[in-house]
């Protein structure tokens, strides 16, 4: 096959998505895995990809401005998407190179004969730029949907609840790309350790990073680094790549060495292996999920950070099970709409639908209910969400509260990214009354 260039191949990415809906990383690891592309191809390639899908309705919005009958067929419209992302978010390419690119592309993809109108609407931009920056800038406040490329319904229930300043901080929170934290794992290596090895072996840059809900010299932003699943000292399991607010639920679990932990909703094993470093892999965890393919990543996460105290269980935890009882701690991390990590997962604000919070509470609750009677009198069940939905989060717990007897509810907390820093979470601890 001959070389392709980074933009053709954003468009066939961008093309296929909108056909199969497949997961976008999906389609980026699968097609970038076929192209030899130098690194900077590739970063170009994959911003062009996350970027056009996260500013997606801004770019419709300015495409359609400058056409008769929106939207164009698909390719056209993902062409017009790359050539106006590059001229008004990305610095880095000169604009007249990012017209003459797209022009050229559209060309290359057969749209020959729709190269003009490419090339009409992008010069037009070009020469109109310091006015469409400005209308960019009034649209985050007279359409906050539009100038932050959001779905509307979801945009009006942020308004509702947080008022315009905190909303745009959400939505600006959203369309930044996330930083990747490592959290160190003790079980295989000591903070000073890889810090060493990191800085001198890897060529990573990172700061410490601090929040209440975990021990200092834990968990590290990784400013600069190599591919991470390249890196040895994540092939040898000395650290684990997940956001900071992730680590909340389990702290609110108050696990000591000894227990015996539940964990219903396990996969890929974010908390799972960070409870077995807190338990130091004394006590036993049962890690429980119903999705195969993820119940594998599980396994190997499991296996790369060297737990050796968690017995992993192909279970739906929705359905009733009287085989297990008396375990001091149950973890319910429950499946939701991810709104408080939709700046991770570009694509999932097009995914969701406004009766996704109608759906999603029935299951949370289901799973609340049967795992409930797994903790033992005086236990803990801690319930937590990466959503930033009230219908998710303490709504389920109030309707757990009363309709199930004998729980406390001990402590609750959302973290918020606008007030946090970190991604959305939601976390609640009931403690069964002994
Ligand atoms: C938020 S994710 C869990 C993330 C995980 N705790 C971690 O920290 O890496 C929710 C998980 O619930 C699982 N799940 C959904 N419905 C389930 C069910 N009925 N029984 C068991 N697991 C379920 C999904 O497969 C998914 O892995």
């Amino acid at each position: 096959m001959s070389a392709q260039r980074p933009r053709e191949i954003a468009v066939r990415i961008l093309t296929q998505h909108a056909r199969t809906g497949l997961f976008l990383d999906t389609l980026l690891e699968r097609e970038l895995a076929e192209q030899p592309l130098s690194a900077a191809d590739r970063r170009l390639c994959q911003e062009l990809v996350y970027g056009v899908v996260r500013w997606r309705a801004t770019l419709d919005w300015l495409i359609a401005r400058k056409t008769d009958n929106p939207p164009q067929p698909q390719k056209l419209q993902d062409i017009l998407r790359i050539g106006l992302y590059q001229i008004f978010w990305l610095d880095r390419i000169p604009d007249h190179a990012a017209v003459h690119e797209t022009v050229e592309l559209a060309k290359r993809l057969g749209l020959t004969a729709q190269a003009g109108f490419v090339n009409a609407i992008l010069r037009s931009y070009l020469r109109e730029a310091p006015a469409t920056r400005q209308l960019l800038q009034d649209l985050q406040i007279t359409a906050p949907h539009l100038g932050w490329s959001h779905p509307e319904w979801l945009v009006r229930r942020w308004l509702d609840r947080w008022g315009p300043d905190r909303t745009r901080q959400l939505l600006h929170w959203n369309n930044t790309p996330a930083r990747n934290y490592g959290r160190v794992n003790h079980l295989k290596t000591t903070t000073a350790d890889i810090l060493r090895r990191w800085r001198s072996e890897e060529n990573v840059e990172c700061d410490v990073f601090r929040r209440d809900w975990f021990d200092d010299e834990l968990v590290y932003e990784l400013r600069r680094h190599p591919p991470l699943a390249k890196m040895p000292s994540f092939q040898d399991g000395w650290f684990y790549v997940q956001d900071p607010s992730t680590l909340l639920a389990v702290w609110s679990l108050q696990v000591r060495p000894g227990q015996r932990i539940l964990d219903t909703c396990a996969a890929p094993g974010g908390k799972t292996t960070y409870i077995a470093q807190l338990l130091r892999n004394q006590g036993r965890i049962l890690a429980r999920d119903n999705d195969p393919e993820r119940l594998e990543m599980l396994r190997e996460n499991c296996q790369r950070l060297g737990v050796t105290c968690a017995e992993i269980q192909p279970t739906d935890a929705s359905l009733p099970d009287w085989a297990r009882a008396g375990f001091d701690r149950v973890l319910v991390d429950a499946p939701c709409s991810n709104t408080g990590v939709l700046r991770r997962r570009v694509d999932l604000r097009w995914r969701l639908q406004g009766d996704d919070l109608q759906r999603m509470p029935a299951t949370q609750l289901q799973l609340l209910r049967q795992t409930a009677p797994h903790v033992r009198l005086g236990g803990l069940l801690v319930y937590s969400t990466c959503s930033l939905e009230p219908e998710e989060n303490e709504q389920v717990v109030r309707a757990f509260l009363q309709t199930v007897p004998g729980f406390a509810l001990e402590h609750e907390r959302i973290l918020l990214p606008f007030v946090d820093g970190v991604d959305g979470a939601y976390v609640a601890r009931l403690r069964r009354k002994a």
